[in-house]
């Protein structure tokens, strides 16, 4: 079988321990039989196939979303599976839901955000699913502009209240995950008002809904924003808006880890930053890099499995054609993307634990890592979105016509994913953010600090900021050119993070080799794709940048016989991959084939409609061709 036996002599030509490798991919040998095992767990079981998404209405698949979030919380009590193994488990389902919003957002806010006792008042709830929550933080009117937010909440001395109301059309909250049909609570950014006073935006736990028949609380109007980019998965997911009219919420569901409103109505700061406010924000930033990774490596997976299945043109002496991952423009355009996942994997792993180092010291009055973890957390989640983005829609043009196909799994990908160019916050406010971070630290530089990092990549990052750089008052004088310097700060990061990792033990026979031949390809590859800044920085000279192509094109020969079995690593499974063209079995003709006639269309061989509208015009023609 021709697709199977190319993959089986690819496998056989790998020049290092996949199985090592598939550790390193997933952090730990027991992160590895944890997402071994759930990730098989969820594709034998039939609730969670996935196959049909893309050809049922709105309503039908966020029911049948509704059904495997209801399957998928009895089968963690069921198993009793760990916080870790019904993460993993969500994570396979591999279907955007109010799930996500409640665990990954709603908790670690109250977490992040409320005190003691309000913790232990309402995660207890949470976390038996008792109560499903979502973060309500964007409106109609503003999202990135989070000091814009209109929705007020006033304090009532006479009832120790605060009344949550949406002055104007543009306050109503817009686009918040799981809001618009099923949860029963928020967690809702809003302008605290004492007295009349503008004291800025915090967050308050507001009901939603009742626990008794679902129906909106009074004063509450609440419902779905409508469909999304592409069919299928994100339209599983209830984006919604909500608005408010006069809604009394008791004093003690303000979240007052940052700032207490007191009985009197007095405001009074906690010793901690007011910017962990928007802390919630930063701890899914760093998930969602990570999350880049996942994606990136899906698509790479898809791509390279079918480029290695797929031949075309090139006959050769014994009568077959090429396989079009042999050909120097499919590697220059596909090994990148590859290198590019397990660099994004690297330093989310870095930045997983640059969070939780911030998080500790925050318990110790230690503020002083915030900013950096601000700026990390975003400057890293708008390269690794952009460039996977970027990156999935790449795969679906390597795989020519049929990865334009929703039975590729591509389109799908690529619809569900984009939207991380723009949500936990838009790519380029994001870059202005580490723009300004690094303003602030060049002027600092003066103080004797210095900066660290690889030399060329250094230097650009440098001399970027020395030619652009200039007193900013404020956003809006932020230049474009400053944007380049923060991709170039991010990019700097993900290189050297990549060389700390192969500093590391890396067991396993040619493992490291192979990582450092894919972290050479990221970082030339950078080097190629901006070369203009590294030659107009005098970071290298013309011939340093020929040479550098050279060696480019020469890693791409050294990778071509791994790379089947580098993406073999990922470890994903068909269910995951969902896609005809990744099988790991590379059976693609047939079952391109198969799937086809799956589809509604096929269900009669005279479509709907021929009478009523084609066969009139043929008649009217065949009368016409008699006269
Ligand atoms: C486990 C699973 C997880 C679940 C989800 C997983 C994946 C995602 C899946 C689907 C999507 C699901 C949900 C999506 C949710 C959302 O989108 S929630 C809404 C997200 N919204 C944003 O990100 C808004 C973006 N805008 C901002 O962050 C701020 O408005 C902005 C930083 C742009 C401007 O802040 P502002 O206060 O108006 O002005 P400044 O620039 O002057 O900032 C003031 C100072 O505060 C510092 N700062 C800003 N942000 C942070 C922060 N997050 N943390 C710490 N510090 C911050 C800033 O540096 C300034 O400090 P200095 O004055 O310079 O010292
Ligand atoms: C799928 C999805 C899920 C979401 N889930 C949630 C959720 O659960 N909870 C929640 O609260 N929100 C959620 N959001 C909202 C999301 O956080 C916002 O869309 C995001 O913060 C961007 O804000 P905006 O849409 O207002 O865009 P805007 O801020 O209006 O940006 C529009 C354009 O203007 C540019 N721009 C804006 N300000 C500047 C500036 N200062 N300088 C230069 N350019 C600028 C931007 O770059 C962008 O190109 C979600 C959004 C999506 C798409």
């Amino acid at each position: 079988m021709a697709g199977f036996d190319d993959l089986a002599s690819e496998r056989s030509k790998a020049q290092f321990d996949v199985e090592e490798m598939k550790v390193i991919w997933a952090g730990s040998r027991h992160t590895l039989e944890v997402s071994d095992r759930i990730s098989r767990l969820v594709a034998n079981d039939p609730v969670f196939r996935k196959d049909t998404r893309t050809m049922l209405s709105r309503k039908d698949l966020f029911k049948n979303t509704l059904r495997k979030a209801a399957h998928a919380w009895k089968r963690i009590i069921e198993l009793r599976l760990s916080e870790e193994e019904a993460a993993e488990l969500r994570f396979y389902v591999d279907e955007p839901a109010f799930m996500d919003l409640h665990w990954g957002m709603f908790i670690p806010t109250i977490k992040g955000q409320g005190t003691e006792e309000q913790q232990q008042k309402w995660l207890p709830l949470a976390y038996k699913m008792k109560i499903i929550g979502c973060y309500a933080q964007t409106e109609l009117g503003h999202g990135s502009n989070v000091q814009g937010l209109e929705t007020t909440a006033t304090f009532d001395p006479q009832t120790d209240e605060f009344i949550i109301h949406s002055p104007t059309l543009t306050s109503s909250k817009w686009w918040p995950g799981g809001l618009g049909k099923v949860s029963t609570h928020a967690v809702v950014y809003g302008r605290l008002i004492i007295d009349s006073k503008d004291y800025g935006v915090n967050g308050f736990i507001v009901q939603l809904r009742s626990l008794d028949d679902h129906l909106p609380l009074p004063g509450i109007t609440i419902g779905d924003i409508g469909m999304k980019f592409g069919s299928g998965a994100y339209n599983t997911m209830d984006n919604g808006v909500l608005r408010f009219d006069h809604v009394r919420i008791p004093r003690d569901q303000m979240l007052m880890r940052v700032s207490q409103v007191t009985r009197e109505g007095k405001l009074v700061q906690s010793n901690v930053p007011w910017q962990l406010v928007y802390g919630t924000m930063v701890y899914v930033r760093q998930k969602i890099v990570s999350d880049a990774s996942c994606a990136l490596s899906r698509a790479v997976c898809i791509a390279t499995r079918y480029s290695a299945v797929r031949r075309q043109f090139g006959l050769q002496s014994n009568g077959i054609e090429t396989q079009v991952i042999d050909y120097k423009t499919q590697q220059s355009r596909l090994f990148p993307l590859l290198a590019s996942a397990y660099a994004f994997r690297f330093v989310g792993e870095w930045l997983k634990w640059l969070y939780m180092d911030v998080n500790q010291r925050l318990q110790a009055s230690d503020f002083s890592t915030l900013p950096e973890a601000h700026a990390c957390t975003a400057g890293l989640k708008s390269l690794t979105t952009s460039a996977t983005a970027d990156g999935i829609e790449e795969c679906r043009k390597l795989c020519g016509g049929h990865g334009y196909l929703c039975s590729s799994g591509l389109p799908e990908l690529f619809a569900v994913y984009i939207p991380a160019c723009t949500y936990e916050g838009d790519n380029i406010v994001l870059l202005l953010q580490v723009a300004r971070f690094l303003i602030k630290t060049v002027s600092q530089l003066g103080s004797g600090k210095e900066p660290v990092g690889t030399t060329v990549y250094m230097g650009r990052v440098e001399q970027l900021m020395q030619c652009h750089c200039a007193v900013q008052k404020g956003f809006l004088e932020l230049s474009a050119d400053l944007v380049q310097a923060a991709v170039a700060h991010c990019q700097l990061i993900v290189v050297s993070k990549f060389i700390e990792k192969l500093q590391q033990d890396i067991p396993g026979k040619g493992v490291k080799g192979q990582l450092e031949a894919l972290c050479n390809i990221y970082a030339l590859f950078i080097l190629h794709k901006h070369l203009g800044d590294f030659l107009s920085t005098g970071c290298i000279t013309p011939k340093q940048a020929s040479l550098a192509n050279a060696q480019l094109r020469s890693l791409y020969s050294q990778v071509r016989p791994n790379a089947i079995a580098l993406v073999d690593a990922f470890n994903y499974t068909d269910h995951y991959l969902s896609s005809v063209l990744g099988r790991y079995d590379g059976n693609v003709y047939p079952k391109l084939y198969e799937e086809a006639w799956k589809d509604p269309l096929n269900d009669s061989v005279v479509p709907d409609g021929y009478q009523e509208y084609i066969q009139p015009i043929l008649k009217q023609q065949l009368r016409n061709a008699r006269l």
